[in-house]
């Protein structure tokens, strides 16, 4: 579990740095307000990383970035000090930025570079370069900004272990290597691993003119030149990977479904067809609809159906927690349950919908009953529509049959699939 110490005096600035991180991160915060509090939290918890002022009455000259950084806490300072001796001594001493506190701004700044910091946590980030001085450098930075990090000494070495590690999310990589160099690297690289999927910052000396603009036109994010100020190290890696994660943002929010959070249905057939290309895997997949739901928004009205239809969500969401949910229609869910057969499913099927019956779904203060039904069918070797076709049969039946029950289409299955195919 991550978690973040605050150490600040003014009960304001306190104020405000609770309200942007509620709404940025989703950690555990201890706040302080001196030096001796601090030392109090470290020496019951362990922190992930510390926003610092460095103006306490217990500590007036920045001890307390001195603490943490001892204690190998990664450090960012928040302070109002404009000094630049004391901002280079600090960023000297390790602290990975220093923020200056000088409007609204740089308290949002500071807690979305910790929210960056903190996603950074346990990503692989991998260094290409042939100097083992550079390489040391530039991992020891990396590792203060929370990276996993690796090392390859010429691009040869870099894209072999690209190709075998997609969870590689930045590349630093030097222009001139033996085997391979930089731009070699990263046009191939980029065959493979999109600019959306893989940060690349290029890097070179300051005698080769030119090469910004080559590195980023074969497909690096961003560029720098050697020798640099660790300041804008942190800052660009910082930026480039804060680019990624608002794409990932981006990309996740269009695979969900609004009202429930869970995967929508356009998620679910990419997901679903990619599932189908494992031939040998045995999956099940799982359609259910809401018995009667129409009935709950003619007495509750629309917003009563919305809290029943997110009620029923979590329910399921919680229930197969480790498979893919989806809301793929307005009281419709799929499920699919990966390395699962089907007769497996159904008797797991048959408790769920047992639980789903006695559950109490509360709607305006009213507690009631809800049932729904499913269909069930077999997901491997076969083709998505005709799949869902099979797995809707079922459903059918089971609305049919009176509703509350689980019906598995085993038997229409073969005719089904060659049918459409
Ligand atoms: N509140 C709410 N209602 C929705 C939403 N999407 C669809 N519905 C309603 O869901 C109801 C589905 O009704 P029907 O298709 O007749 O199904 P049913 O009443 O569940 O009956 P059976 O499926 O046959 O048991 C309709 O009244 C839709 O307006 C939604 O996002 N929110």
């Amino acid at each position: 579990m991550q978690r973040l110490l605050i150490v600040e005096d003014s009960k304001v600035v306190q104020q405000v740095l609770r309200h942007i991180s509620a709404q940025y991160l989703d950690v555990a915060i201890d706040f302080a307000w001196s030096l001796s509090e601090c030392k109090e939290f470290v020496s019951k918890h362990s922190y992930t990383l510390a926003l610092v002022d460095l103006t306490l009455p217990d500590a007036p000259n920045g001890e307390v970035a001195k603490y943490t950084l001892l204690k190998g806490i990664p450090t960012v300072v928040l302070t109002s000090k404009m000094d630049e001796y004391k901002r280079l001594q600090m960023l000297e001493l390790g602290v990975i930025d220093y923020v200056i506190k000088d409007n609204r701004d740089s308290y949002n700044y500071a807690i979305k570079l910790v929210a960056q910091l903190l996603r950074n946590q346990g990503c692989k980030a991998l260094i290409a370069d042939d100097s083992v001085l550079s390489r040391t450098l530039m991992k020891q930075m990396l590792e203060k900004q929370l990276f996993a990090v690796s090392e390859a000494h010429d691009g040869r070495q870099a894209l072999d272990m690209l190709k075998n590690d997609a969870e590689i999310k930045l590349l630093m990589t030097d222009y001139a290597m033996p085997t391979m160099d930089g731009f070699e690297l990263v046009k191939a690289v980029r065959n493979f691993r999109g600019r959306d999927d893989l940060a690349i910052i290029g890097l070179s000396g300051a005698s080769k003119h030119g090469l910004s603009a080559r590195f980023i036109k074969y497909g690096a994010n961003d560029f720098l030149t050697k020798p640099f100020m660790n300041e804008e190290f942190h800052c660009r890696v910082l930026q480039t990977m804060e680019q990624l994660s608002l794409i990932a943002d981006i990309k996740e929010s269009a695979f969900r479904d609004h009202l429930t959070g869970l995967y929508n249905r356009r998620y679910f057939y990419q997901y679903a067809e990619k599932l189908l290309k494992n031939k040998n895997q045995k999956n099940s997949l799982v359609l259910l609809d809401i018995d009667f739901f129409k009935a709950i928004n003619d007495e509750f009205g629309h917003d009563g159906g919305d809290q029943a239809l997110k009620q029923v969500s979590n329910l399921i969401r919680t229930s197969f927690s480790n498979s893919t949910v989806a809301r793929i229609g307005g009281e419709e869910f799929a499920i699919i349950l990966t390395q699962v057969e089907v007769e497996q499913a159904e008797k797991c099927l048959n408790l769920f919908i047992q639980k789903f019956a006695s559950y109490d779904f509360t709607i305006s203060d009213k507690t009631l009953s809800i049932t729904a039904s499913i269909g069930l069918a077999e997901f491997q070797n076969t083709n998505l529509t005709a799949a869902m076709r099979v797995a809707d049969r079922a459903l059918y039946q089971a609305k049919e049959q009176g509703r509350n029950c689980v019906v598995l289409n085993s038997t229409l299955q073969l005719a089904e699939v060659t049918a459409i195919r």
